[in-house]
């Protein structure tokens, strides 16, 4: 029940991080607002997401899950209904900050509750199985979000999304324990010097920079292409029709559902090669993304839809770089590690979704919105920076961490299963 419940409240701040993607034309009517102001709700979300990420690890470690969630919850629900009564952008964009900081509050709590809860051999599955059914959040924003907005109108529609956070506040307070015997569990005293040697002792260790640059390296793809860039990628660059785009964007849902649990058993089972699984599915990426940028003219729906089953099983793969955080960190530092590790994903994203927008500017003739088939090639190539980037880095801290590492000790676990 407390899985359930740490779940639920996943699931609601994907659903409200997502709400806004199927809401641009609505957004861009009521505050009478361009193509770029629009993408600004986005990246303010991002940047407040990663910029939270280390202050609330270290909360979660110093507070415990419960208190944590339970604020997050209270700070998304209010932002959401700020932004259904907001009337100017720029309250909507205050109210996008808070809706930043709420979700930043959410995901870091439940990882914890399930390091918590679930034998050590169970948490790899489980872990996978809280980003992959979380995610579909995603999901159910994009549906009854358009039919809300389009039949309650744009109020109504955010204030009901809100009321969700109402109940789930309630079943928190009931149901969440932060351990099976303490409904709070508090860490040491947050003093700078606490913070500091924390963070430090955390950073220091191989495993942790390896998870930073696993999640670096594998989810940003999937995420640029979700939260903004997929739908006119696949439209004006790619030539598809509106109905394809929607179906190839949840066909990537689809894929990471199907990977995630998949994922979880092999890192479960072979912790060892957990590094190599990430090698394989960054390199897989890149083959499947230069595959649609090479193709003469516009790819072929089958070989977009490769693109986006590759592309999907980048989200769960980033899920590999908590578990190698996990590991390598004692369980007091659990939080603050994992708040280190999820800001990688997120800041390759944020890099991502606005390096897209710049060279797509740069290179569409007049300006405007009108991109080329051309000038998306242009600027969906941007992230081979990034994948070399996370490449190098993850190959060598691979090298490092398996110098620290104890194989037998962790393989033992993989054993005890079996
Ligand atoms: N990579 C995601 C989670 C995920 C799992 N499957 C697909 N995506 C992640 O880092 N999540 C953090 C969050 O707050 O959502």
């Amino acid at each position: 029940m407390v899985w359930g419940v740490g779940l639920l409240v996943y699931f609601v701040a994907v659903f409200h991080r997502s709400s806004l993607a199927v809401a641009g034309l609505a957004a861009s009517e009521r505050f009478d607002i361009s193509a770029s102001q629009l993408a600004t709700f986005t990246m303010l979300q991002l940047v407040v997401y990663a910029g939270m990420q280390i202050p609330v690890g270290l909360l979660v470690d110093r507070f415990g899950s419960r208190s944590v969630l339970l604020t997050g919850t209270v700070l998304l629900t209010c932002a959401q209904v700020g932004f259904a009564l907001a009337e100017s952008y720029s309250a909507a964009l205050v109210a996008r900050v808070f809706v930043g900081m709420g979700d930043a509050m959410t995901f870091i709590c439940v990882l914890r509750l399930v390091s918590s809860w679930f034998p050590t051999r169970r948490i790899p599955l489980m872990t996978q199985l809280t980003g992959t059914l979380g995610q579909l959040g995603a999901i159910a924003a994009a549906v009854p979000m358009t039919w809300a907005l389009g039949h309650l109108g744009w109020t109504t529609a955010y204030l009901v999304a809100a009321s969700l956070g109402l109940a789930l506040a309630l079943a928190m307070v009931f149901v969440l324990h932060d351990t099976p015997t303490q409904r709070n569990l508090r860490g040491p005293a947050l003093s700078l010097a606490a913070v500091r040697a924390s963070l430090s002792a955390s950073w220091a260790h191989p495993g942790t920079r390896l998870g930073f640059w696993m999640h670096f390296s594998t989810q940003f793809s999937a995420t640029a292409l979700s939260l903004l860039w997929g739908y006119p990628f696949f439209v004006k660059g790619e030539h598809q029709s509106e109905a394809t785009a929607g179906l190839l964007l949840t066909l990537m849902v689809l894929a990471i559902m199907g990977a995630g649990p998949t994922l979880g058993w092999l890192v479960g089972n072979h912790p060892w090669h957990r590094s190599t699984m990430v090698l394989t599915i960054v390199s897989s990426i890149v083959v499947a993304w230069t595959i649609v940028l090479a193709w003469p003219g516009h790819a072929p729906t089958w070989v977009l839809v490769v693109l986006v089953v590759v592309v999907g099983v980048g989200g769960p793969a980033s899920m590999i770089g908590f578990d190698v955080g996990r590991t390598s960190n004692p369980h007091e530092r659990f939080a603050s590690a994992t708040g280190i590790i999820n800001q990688g994903g997120f800041v390759a994203s944020l890099v991502l979704v606005i390096s897209i927008g710049i060279v797509l500017d740069w290179r569409t003739p007049g300006g405007g919105s009108d991109y080329t088939s051309s000038a998306f090639k242009w600027a969906m190539s941007t992230q081979y920076l990034l994948w070399g980037l996370g490449l190098i880095q993850v190959y060598r801290y691979r090298v490092k961490t398996r110098r620290v590492v104890d194989r037998d000790e962790l393989e033992g676990i993989a054993r005890a299963v079996a």
